[in-house]
């Protein structure tokens, strides 16, 4: 496969961007003028710098306003082609864009610019380079790749081929099955751009919210699709204009985008089995998304008094302690079937995870199919694999590195991976589990930057069968923190992936102290949340106090019985309910460290996470103050 990425989509100086973007496994880049002309050195010497890091220039770009001017200005605009043509020899390039006019005295006429890019291409014949046309979708009378399309074949010159971009066909709406009819050898590159909806205007939708395939709301995979189809055999770039990216993490954005573009391509692979990919476009054989099965186990580092306090709230949660590990500090916590490991080795990634944070969670099992399957797809995608060394007897369980430096493990069914808890652990004498109605853990809940939730939900949707909902604001008294939910079709695993913008929000706060993103909660389903709530008070459990204000408000929004709304208000229930039925929660206060926990009861179907709660349940938690283990403001 060749994967290309246009240098202004990413952060930095030049030298930054093609380490970036070197290390990200690309093939090659598309310079934008900007950047050469930013930097301080000459054609011959970014060319070399670019070729030393095993990248070749795919596109150079781009080249504005040439078609249809009248006099004097047409000639000058050759005459300015002709220089960069000189320029990209130097570069060592030989695809250059155009695109579509926006010039105030182009004349427009299909004819008029097919006999300017006709003569343009004798010229660049000569000096040996093609030229690429592009609609911008603002372009001022070529807006349609179908038009540029038209243009470029009246041209007829073997120089002229056409350039298509994702964003200006879909962001136009035009139906990109439109592509199917242009014959492959005349389609001279492919710029691949995914964005959210948002109805705004599309130059400036275009520069500031562009994001990489998978990422936003557009049908790119169909638009490719129909390119795949026409035997195009190019490279498949990324040109992405997005404000947060231009400010973020180079080396993260060129791992994304490289991401995004071999799913897409696997995914295109598979949409079209019957079309013989270029080549080029042929993606790097991998199993296709990962059936979950849900959580395997959620494993905290905690030592000292902190891992007695742990304990302590696992206990009051009914959790049992079932067994110890064979070699090392870990106790499994457990209650139905979920699964808590208290990790206190003070070597190794939980060692270290503890010394960085305190109380964390520093790992997550999955149940999967095929572990190895997760694995092949996970390092397709360019994740690195994790490892620690094992003792004699004990089973290698196959693992990633997540963002950020977390883990995730596969505990993989056709492996056999969940005998783990009877080889590796030793049971407690005497420990029973205890009977509470838990069925599993019903979602976790990851704290991040807002700039990283679009990296969060494309690591999980390009290698697991999972889907992001549309993108929600949460309010928290002292600031804004934006909530998405990426689960998988059937439900058997549910994230919630919360951005925080400023560290005063309780998210933000969480995020400051813990490095990165991490896992601030963790929601247990039940049959009976009531039920419950009675027995964990027995243990000595103590839920969140909410405010009766807002009882009274949800008397007043529904219609219950007036014993069910008293016990509700009596055991700190929250309510919520959809179309499809009804939810109830319960929270813990918060642990050191920020971590809490939460109940949940789906009855009949409700699909959502208490959402319209959320604001009440963080006015809750600052009321009982700071807590232990977080930072001074
Ligand atoms: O926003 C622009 O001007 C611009 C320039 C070059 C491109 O390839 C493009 O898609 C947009
Ligand atoms: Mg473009």
């Amino acid at each position: 496969m060749k994967t290309s990425i246009a240098t202004v989509s990413i952060s930095g100086s030049l030298t930054e961007k093609l380490s970036a973007i070197a290390e990200a496994g690309y093939s090659g880049i598309e310079i934008f003028e900007q950047d050469f002309l930013a930097f301080d050195g000459g054609p011959k010497e970014v060319g070399r710098m670019i070729r030393d890091k095993g990248l070749e220039i795919t596109l150079f770009q781009p080249f504005r306003d040439f078609e249809c001017l009248p006099e004097p200005e047409r000639s000058k605009a050759f005459d300015r082609a002709k220089r960069k043509f000189e320029l990209m020899r130097e570069l060592g390039t030989d695809l250059v864009l155009f695109c579509s006019s926006c010039h105030p005295r182009s004349l427009g006429g299909i004819d008029r610019a097919a006999d300017d890019f006709a003569e343009l291409g004798v010229i660049a014949k000569d000096m040996g380079v093609r030229v690429g046309y592009e609609a911008l979708a603002w372009g001022r009378h070529v807006n349609d790749h179908r038009d540029a399309w038209e243009i470029v074949r009246r041209a007829n010159h073997d120089n002229i081929g056409l350039i298509l971009d994702s964003f200006h066909t879909l962001g136009r709406g035009i139906d990109p099955e439109s592509i199917r009819s242009i014959p492959g050898d005349k389609i001279f590159f492919v710029q691949l751009a995914d964005a959210p909806k948002i109805d705004m205007d599309l130059l400036y939708w275009s520069r500031h919210f562009r994001n990489m395939p998978g990422e936003g709301d557009l049908e790119v995979e169909r638009f490719m699709r129909a390119v795949a189809a026409t035997g195009y055999s190019g490279a498949v770039s990324l040109e992405i204009f997005n404000d947060q990216f231009r400010g973020g993490n180079p080396r993260t954005i060129a791992r994304d985008g490289y991401r995004s573009l071999v799913a897409l391509m696997d995914d295109v692979r598979r949409a079209e089995p019957d079309v013989a990919l270029a080549p080029a476009l042929e993606p790097v054989p991998m199993p296709p998304r990962v059936p979950t099965k849900g959580f395997a186990f959620v494993e905290f580092a905690a030592q000292g008094e902190a891992r007695d306090d742990l304990a302590k709230l696992l206990g009051t949660l009914g959790f049992t302690r079932m067994a110890k590990h064979r070699n090392k500090a870990l106790d499994l916590w457990q209650l139905g079937d979920v699964r808590i490991v208290i990790n206190a080795e003070t070597e190794g990634h939980a060692g270290k995870a503890w010394v960085a944070n305190g109380t964390c969670v520093c790992d997550i099992g999955l149940k999967v199919g095929s572990a190895a399957d997760a694995v092949a797809r996970a390092t397709a995608l360019g994740a690195h694999t994790f490892e620690q060394p094992i003792a004699p007897g004990e089973i290698l369980l196959p693992a990633i590195r997540g963002l950020g430096g977390s883990v995730v493990h596969f505990i993989g069914d056709e492996e056999g991976h969940d005998r783990v808890w009877d080889v590796e652990f030793e049971p407690i004498a005497g420990a029973k589990p205890a009977a509470l109605g838990v069925t599993r853990i019903d979602h976790l809940a990851q704290t991040m930057s807002y700039d990283e939730m679009l990296s969060w939900t494309l690591f999980y949707s390009t290698l697991f069968d999972m889907q992001k909902s549309p993108m929600v604001d949460v309010i928290d008294p002292d600031g804004l923190v934006r909530s998405q939910i990426v689960e998988a079709s059937d439900g058997a695993l549910r994230l919630t992936l919360n951005g925080a913008e400023t560290q005063r929000t309780l998210a933000g706060e969480f995020l400051a102290r813990s490095f990165g993103a991490s896992v601030q909660h963790i929601a247990f389903e039940t049959e009976d949340l009531f039920a419950l709530a009675d027995d964990l008070a027995a243990r000595g459990f103590e839920a969140l106090p909410m405010s009766p204000n807002y009882y009274a408000d949800l008397a007043a929004r529904f219609d219950f019985q007036p014993e069910l709304l008293e016990r509700m208000k009596a055991a700190n229930i929250l309510y919520d309910r959809d179309e499809r039925g009804e939810f109830f929660q319960i929270f813990s206060k918060q642990m050191a460290g920020g971590v809490f926990f939460e109940l949940v009861q789906r009855a009949t179907g409700y699909r959502g996470f208490g959402g319209p709660n959320a604001p009440f349940r963080i006015a809750a938690q600052k009321r009982l103050g700071r807590i232990k283990g977080m930072p001074e403001r």
